[in-house]
């Protein structure tokens, strides 16, 4: 007989129950080749989240136009940042993970796993919830790695979980992170970030934080996105101490022609050059790792707007990566979020939860014996 659910036979509940955390990022192509990045955006430019458009309407226009010459385009792009370990996206993000791997384990005694899972492309959300259940994984915590939430970004990671969880025959217990753009060890990694970069290079005349955009038309329809970075952006220019004047805030990475978040950073560093401004710091305070939209967009594409435009210099400002700052405070927010949990339990004790595994097993065989 088959059955719409996966699960485990027999003596999955056997083994002891684990906690998990899985981090979850935007995803990247496989190499920097048209043809491995058009699938990877045809993945990533179907999902309905993202473009919200009557899909017979979409699908025209995505596979008669766009997935016919935007591969090739930011193929060349990707060319620019890739590294002989890949995608930096890929690579800074599993650093992430293995640094907040280390630093729950060093906090935490209890059997807790960490994963990374990517949105497009793999390894999936259901690959790797799957593969959490396999080793035993009862609670589950979800961190998407996007500080602001947005329903194309964080509210995609959240219908992949979904997805899964309707799937698994014996779902396990699920938390989320919903967002972290005002949490105060967040912010206070991210300004002394810019505090060591300004110390070891001294401080540009003007600090702009570019955010990745939406379509405002998503905004208007409540998707909090605009306001959280905005939020972020106030906690930050208050805890570095600037005025007004000192930080802007704008927004990168439009596609397509309609109406996106404003400011749009590609005009607005052109504008600061016009304007005078000589040197012209950046920070992307929207991306956990860096990325093609941080080392290609920000530090090359606009570095060169802003020097036709008669600028002197533009400085981009590393993401958090695995920072020492970044991993505590994102330990801070998975411990905050798993209160209640014994795998999360400071005083978690192995020989008790090794008793009780011992314990469910001997009643798991008798009754498997009964019942044949
Ligand atoms: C077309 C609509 C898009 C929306 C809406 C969107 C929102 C959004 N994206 C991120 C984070 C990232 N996006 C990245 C690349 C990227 N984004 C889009 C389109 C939209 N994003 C495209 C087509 C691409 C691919 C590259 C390109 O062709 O320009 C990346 C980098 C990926 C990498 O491999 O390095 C990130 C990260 C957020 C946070 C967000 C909503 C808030
Ligand atoms: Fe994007
Ligand atoms: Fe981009």
């Amino acid at each position: 007989m088959s059955s719409n659910y996966t699960g485990l036979a027999g003596y999955a509940h056997d083994q002891s129950a684990k906690a998990g955390v899985l981090l979850v990022n935007l995803g990247t192509p496989d190499a920097p080749t048209a043809a491995k990045v058009r699938p990877y955006l045809a993945q990533f430019l179907s999902d309905p989240r993202i473009i919200e458009l009557p899909r017979w309407l979409w699908n025209i226009i995505l596979h008669g136009v766009i997935l016919r010459i935007r591969p090739r385009r930011s193929a060349h792009a990707y060319a620019r940042i890739w590294t002989e370990q890949g995608s930096p996206l890929r690579t800074g993000s599993e650093a992430l993970l293995r640094a907040l791997q280390a630093e729950i384990s060093a906090r935490r005694p209890g059997p807790v796993k960490v994963e990374l899972a990517m949105r497009y492309g793999e390894p999936s959300v259901r690959r790797q919830i799957e593969k959490m259940q396999r080793e035993g994984v009862r609670r589950l915590l979800v961190l998407p790695l996007y500080p602001q939430y947005s329903a194309t970004s964080t509210g995609s990671v959240i219908d992949a979980v979904a997805d899964t969880l309707k799937v698994l025959r014996w779902p396990p217990e699920l938390r989320l992170i919903n967002d972290y753009h005002d949490d105060p060890a967040h912010i206070e990694a991210l300004a002394k970030s810019i505090e060591a970069f300004w110390a070891e290079r001294g401080r540009g005349d003007k600090l702009l934080l570019s955010f990745h955009g939406i379509p405002e038309r998503y905004l208007r329809a409540g998707d909090p996105y605009f306001c959280q970075c905005h939020a972020t952006a106030r906690l930050l220019r208050e805890r570095l101490g600037l005025e007004a004047g000192q930080i802007l805030t704008s927004f990168q990475s439009r596609v397509g022609r309609e109406r996106w978040l404003h400011p749009y950073t590609d005009e607005t560093v052109k504008q600061l050059a016009k304007d005078g401004v000589a040197r012209l710091d950046v920070v992307s305070p929207g991306f956990a790792v860096d990325c093609l939209e941080t080392l290609e967009e920000i530090a090359m594409q606009n570095r060169e707007f802003f020097l036709e435009a008669g600028g002197t210099d533009l400085r981009y400002i590393p993401a958090l990566n695995d920072s020492p700052d970044q991993v505590k405070a994102m330990a801070d927010l998975v411990l905050r979020h798993t209160q209640g949990w014994p795998e999360f339990a400071p005083d978690y004790d192995a020989e008790a939860a090794r008793a009780r595994q011992l314990a469910a097993k001997a009643r798991a065989d008798a009754m498997h014996g009964r019942t044949g």
